[in-house]
């Protein structure tokens, strides 16, 4: 990767959304004042047709209504300077001078988060654009699981295919059952089976099936065998080098991230905090074994659909104008699955394609729990200065 002298990042102030959303404020503000005014002047006019009914009935709308404009008025804040940012990753430094990252995926019960999914959030990290010695992907796995465990060692011998092939052929989407599903909807990068991709994609596609069919077989073989359940269970750590053999293992040395799972001692006696809780223990195991100045932080239903992203984060965390005063950098959430008939805007497009731009431009949206590169020393009190 070459250096280049251009800023890592822009900062856009949408100027014409702003006249846009400045205007209609204005107008929906008239409007109320209107409205207000018709309703005060109902109340001090001397009107002798006003009985007792009509006024509580004019008085309850105009609560109402009073109620809805202070909603109405704190909502504009988001609208008032909306602001959209642009990452410059060819101008980072160079592989060997970008700093690591710990990625934390989080899951608590293999049967409301099926396992393979969680896995395919796992493998996703895995496989992102960055230098895989620079990644260590962490799975915490708050139920204790046998079977989360056993498809963490799978789903690393799945990656040993997927990220040399994911590399090879610059995959945009590097969540195999995302990937998979779109080529089979033809949504895919359209080469024929016939050349080399095809033919790489097919053996990987054979993989993919074995590695979710070992993990539903032991589901099936191991249902009810463990002693320990997910609310009371002793600690696991391993990092996992997977079921492969040696001999194929020195076959495909590409270096890969590497993949630990965790799982917290947890008892009936001690509260454990939920997600919270496990994030901490992540915290303080990642902090001796790898302890990288950036932390991604997904759930496990939450893959990473666009690889390039921890170099796009690193393009703020590395900006020294923007770094010291810089906790994180988050991406929004996309929903699938949604269906087409949807009526509750179930992807949540308001929060996040107009209220984050909004809070963005009044100095930082909220931390929504998943999809973040945060710094690690943000976390941390601040070092107390020598001699003080
Ligand atoms: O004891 C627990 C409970 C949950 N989780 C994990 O936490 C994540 C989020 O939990 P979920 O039940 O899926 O919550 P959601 O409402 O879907 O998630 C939203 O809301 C949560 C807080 O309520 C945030 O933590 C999430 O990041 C945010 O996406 C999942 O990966 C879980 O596996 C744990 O690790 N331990
Ligand atoms: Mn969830």
């Amino acid at each position: 990767m070459e250096h280049s002298s251009g800023p890592l990042n822009l900062c856009h102030v949408l100027t014409k959304s702003i006249i846009i959303n400045r205007t209609h404020m204005l107008v929906h503000a008239t409007a109320l004042s209107a409205l207000i005014y018709y309703r005060a002047s109902f109340f001090f006019s001397e009107s002798k047709s006003r009985d007792r009914a009509t006024t509580l009935a004019c008085l309850t709308m105009f609560l109402a209504e009073l109620g809805l404009s202070f909603l109405w008025l704190l909502s504009q804040a988001f609208r008032w300077r909306p602001v959209r940012r642009t990452a410059f990753p060819k101008r980072l430094p160079e592989d060997k001078e970008l700093p690591p990252i710990d990625v934390f995926v989080c899951t608590a019960d293999p049967d409301k988060e099926p396992t393979v999914d969680v896995m395919n959030t796992v493998v996703s990290a895995m496989a992102l654009d960055y230098p895989p010695e620079k990644l260590h992907v962490y799975l915490s796995d708050d139920g204790g699981s046998t079977l989360t465990l056993h498809g963490t060692r799978e789903a690393h011998d799945f990656a040993r295919w997927w990220l040399p092939f994911c590399k090879r052929y610059g995959i945009k989407t590097r969540c195999p059952k995302a990937f998979f599903k779109e080529e089979e909807d033809g949504e895919g990068i359209g080469m024929s089976s016939e050349n080399e991709f095809g033919s790489e994609k097919k053996i990987v596609k054979e993989k993919y099936e074995l590695f979710k069919e070992r993990v539903n077989e032991y589901r099936k073989r191991h249902r009810g065998d463990s002693s320990h359940t997910s609310r009371d269970h002793p600690p696991t750590i391993e990092v996992v080098r997977g079921n492969v053999p040696d001999e194929v293992m020195q076959a495909h040395q590409d270096p890969m991230p590497k993949l630990i799972y965790v799982s917290r001692e947890k008892r009936p006696s001690h509260h454990h905090h939920f997600k919270a809780g496990a994030l901490n223990v992540l915290l303080r195991v990642s902090g001796v074994m790898s302890n990288s100045p950036y932390i991604l932080v997904l759930d496990c239903d939450m893959y990473c659909n666009d690889p390039s992203s921890a170099r796009q984060a690193m393009c703020f965390h590395l900006d020294p104008r923007l770094s010291p005063s810089l906790m994180l950098v988050q991406f929004p959430q996309m929903f699938h699955n949604i269906s087409e008939n949807d009526i509750y805007d179930s992807k949540l497009r308001p929060y996040f394609w107009t209220g984050w731009y909004g809070m963005d431009g009044l100095k930082g949206p909220v931390l929504s729990g998943t999809c973040f590169y945060i710094k690690r020393e943000s976390l941390y009190r601040k070092p107390v200065q020598e001699g003080k």
